[in-house]
């Protein structure tokens, strides 16, 4: 199957087809015990996104147990500021901690000089997968957008409040503009050497987009966000690019025209109905299932499916979750709903 033939990039590409292709953000993992087995063979976390053989072997899991549309690179989000200088473990039961960036100085430490060096085995990761997919199965590769990166690299790990970095942009907004543009230019080349290795799109994680006033939205999120789109379109012509600013809202609308990027992911609380009236019709929509109906699974599961089909599925369209597969979903869950999505159209 030629490229254009894949249904998920024909989907992409603006498409509308019968039987909606489907994949899920965070489908390797741990709630596979194939991939509990293999994690525990490679040692940390970031031994494995680092190992291009476990990590190749991890991506393709779920594509043999379910048979999904597309591929994701399995790695992280958080390797680009690793790769960029900044000390990075991740801590069993608490996710990832960070030696925190809060000033000029922290920024002036980082540096892009390593980059492709520390990455290298990520693309060979890509490139592994490449050769290894079922013909009409696609491979997306991935990065963290630059606002979400950053609020890891500021707060030194996950957060609640945000704090430190929206005291970082609001109150030393050139200080931290120096960080956002090191990461434009880092997570540009990041994925356009990830398309060179085999990619056939890629996603951007925006996944705390949410948390900002508008029109920091617009500094941080969408004009980050449009420069990278603009690299990557010049350097790799015609790989679509999907945007996921989860928690946007109403400013899902402004993303879109803002990025232009040629798809967006829904979080699961985007109206459907208005997802179909305001986005659908200038780009190619992903979503939006709600993770914890994977994790209850039954008749309420295939209910919410059946409304996303039904709502989005007579445009361009890619089922997909809200936010990424739990820890706790039962295996069986996910196959059911895709046999189910499978015997749609
Ligand atoms: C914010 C973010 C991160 N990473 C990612 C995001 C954006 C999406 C989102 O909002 O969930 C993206 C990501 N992380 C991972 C992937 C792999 C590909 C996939 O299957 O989707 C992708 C696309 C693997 C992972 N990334 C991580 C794991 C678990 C690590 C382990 O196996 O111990 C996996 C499989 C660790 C990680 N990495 C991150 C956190 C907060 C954590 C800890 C929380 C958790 O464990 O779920 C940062």
């Amino acid at each position: 199957m030629t490229r254009s033939e894949k249904p998920f990039l024909r989907a992409l590409a603006g498409e509308a087809l019968a039987r909606p292709p489907v994949w899920l953000m965070r489908q390797a993992g741990r709630y596979l015990p194939e991939y509990r087995a293999v994690r525990a063979r490679a040692g940390s976390f970031l031994d494995l996104c680092y190992n291009p053989e476990l990590a190749a072997e991890v991506t393709l899991q779920p594509i043999r147990r379910y048979g999904l549309d597309a591929a994701i690179l399995f790695s992280d989000i958080l390797v680009v500021p690793h790769a960029l200088g900044q000390a990075l473990d991740y801590v069993e039961g608490e996710g990832p901690k960070l030696a925190p960036v809060t000033d000029a100085a922290g920024i002036g430490r980082l540096s892009a000089d390593r980059l492709h060096d520390v990455l290298g085995p990520v693309y060979e990761t890509v490139g592994r997968v490449a050769g290894l997919l079922p013909p009409e199965v696609a491979l997306i590769g991935f990065a963290g957008a630059p606002w979400t990166v950053a609020t890891y690299m500021v707060e030194g790990g996950g957060s609640k409040e945000y704090a430190a970095v929206k005291g970082l942009a609001f109150g030393a907004p050139e200080t931290f503009a120096r960080l956002v543009d090191l990461l434009v230019d880092a997570t540009s080349a990041y994925l356009l050497r990830q398309i060179a290795a085999g990619a056939e799109t890629v996603q951007l994680f925006d996944s705390w987009a949410g948390v900002l006033p508008a029109a920091e939205f617009d500094r941080w999120v969408i004009a980050p966000t449009r420069r990278i789109v603009d690299a990557v379109r010049a350097g790799a012509p015609g790989v679509p690019i999907i945007g996921f600013p989860r928690g946007a809202g109403l400013l899902y609308e402004r993303y879109l025209a803002g990025t232009g990027v040629d798809a967006v992911g829904l979080d699961g609380s985007v109206p459907l109905d208005w997802a179909a009236r305001a986005l659908q019709p200038k780009a190619a929509v992903q979503g939006n299932l709600d993770p914890v109906f994977l994790v209850t699974g039954g008749d309420p599961m295939i209910r919410a499916a059946d409304a996303i089909v039904d709502a989005l599925g007579r445009g361009p369209f890619v089922f997909n979750l809200g936010h990424g597969v739990q820890q706790r979903t039962p295996p069986e869950h996910v196959g059911a709903l895709v046999e189910h999505l499978r015997r749609k159209g």
